[in-house]
């Protein structure tokens, strides 16, 4: 790993326990804050997540202002639920109608920009099952004690859970066979977020009004890479949240995701100057596992080698004669 990633991760990683609520209250000082869902077709799972907050952040302890749910195009009982259980509901459609209608999840949180009034946002996916407010406030933590801070993101153990079956490391398919792989290549100062493409992460409005955001899945790792061009590594820091179970999409969909990632790695590289010409790509890839004292990170040597055309190998055709003679 290299001594910049290991130093980052020392200084730069925390868990969700390190920042109980109360004393999250009393560096909150005038900063309004916001939690945002983005949500289409989540009526299964978004009325417990908005509930968590308003009764642990908002009742219980007022840390948190306002919890916003983006409505994206849902067509089961989304808003209704989200609006039950004491959220704010917006349509993503009908925020900012002038400019138009996009797709997908970076286009609702664009458009929950526009939506909320705090000055740091908290964004969490709504297909999330087992949620504590303990991401949120794990997620506000660095944020509401450290002015350098401008953006946070969860980290956690993903298992795949498919009906009864639970495969312990499992989820976080693209994360682990795409983004991972792709960040360490050319953005190795960043092999120590452990989760780029997790749905919950929080960031300064001044920082995140900034950004342009990939409408798609690729929002989160746009947002990633625009953060760490624009602020630095150090502006940016995570939060252990423990474990995130969530929906599962099909491994067609996954491809459709993976698509979008490598689209937005290939924009940014594009966009920072970085393709022409295009760095020898980092081949050190750094992975995580949990382990009693935290995370344990291991980094290999994805490079790959290659050969030359058989063609032009001195003896080739010498050795295919022998063969076919042998036959
Ligand atoms: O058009 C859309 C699609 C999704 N969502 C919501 O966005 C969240 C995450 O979407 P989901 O389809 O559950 O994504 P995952 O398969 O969980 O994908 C993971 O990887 C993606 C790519 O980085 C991230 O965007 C996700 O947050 C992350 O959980 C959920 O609340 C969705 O309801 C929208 O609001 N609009
Ligand atoms: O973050 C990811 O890699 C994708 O959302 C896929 O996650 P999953 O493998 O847990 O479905």
């Amino acid at each position: 790993m290299l001594p910049e990633v290991a130093s980052w991760l020392r200084r730069r990683t925390s868990t969700a326990e390190d920042w109980p609520a109360h004393v999250l209250l009393d560096a909150k000082g005038g900063a309004g804050i916001s939690v945002v869902l983005p949500a289409r077709d989540e009526e299964a799972t978004v009325g417990a997540i908005v509930a968590a907050v308003r009764t642990d952040l908002m009742e219980r302890v007022p840390l948190v202002d306002e919890i916003v749910v983006v409505d994206s195009r849902s067509t089961d009982r989304t808003a209704a639920v989200a609006a039950a259980a004491g959220a704010e509901v917006v349509a993503q459609d009908e925020v900012l109608p002038g400019q138009g209608r996009m797709s997908g999840k970076g286009e609702a949180l664009w458009k929950s920009l526009a939506a909320t009034t705090g000055d740091l946002i908290v964004f969490v996916d709504a297909d999330l099952r087992g949620f504590t407010s303990s991401y949120v406030t794990g997620l506000l933590g660095p944020l509401l004690t450290d002015p350098s801070v401008g953006y946070v993101k969860g980290c956690y153990d993903r298992p795949l859970v498919e009906g009864e079956r639970r495969v312990e490391g499992g989820g976080g398919r693209v994360t682990e066979l795409v983004a991972r792989p792709l960040i360490n290549m050319h953005w190795p100062l960043l092999a120590g977020v452990m989760q780029p493409l997790g749905g919950e992460y929080a960031g300064r409005r001044a920082l995140l009004e900034r950004l342009p955001f990939v409408t798609g899945y690729g929002v989160e790792l746009g947002l990633l890479l625009d953060v760490y061009q624009d602020a630095g590594l150090d502006a940016i820091a995570q939060v252990d949240l423990g474990r995130r179970v969530h929906a599962h999409q099909s491994t067609e969909a996954l491809g459709a995701m993976s698509g979008q990632i490598m689209l937005t790695a290939w924009s940014r590289l594009e966009r920072h100057g970085r393709m022409i010409p295009l760095g020898a790509p980092s081949t050190a890839l750094t992975q995580f596992r949990r382990s009693a004292a935290g995370h344990d990170a291991r980094t290999s040597d994805v490079a790959v080698g290659e050969r030359p055309p058989m063609i032009e190998i001195p003896g080739y055709a010498a050795a295919r004669s022998f063969s076919s003679g042998r036959g």
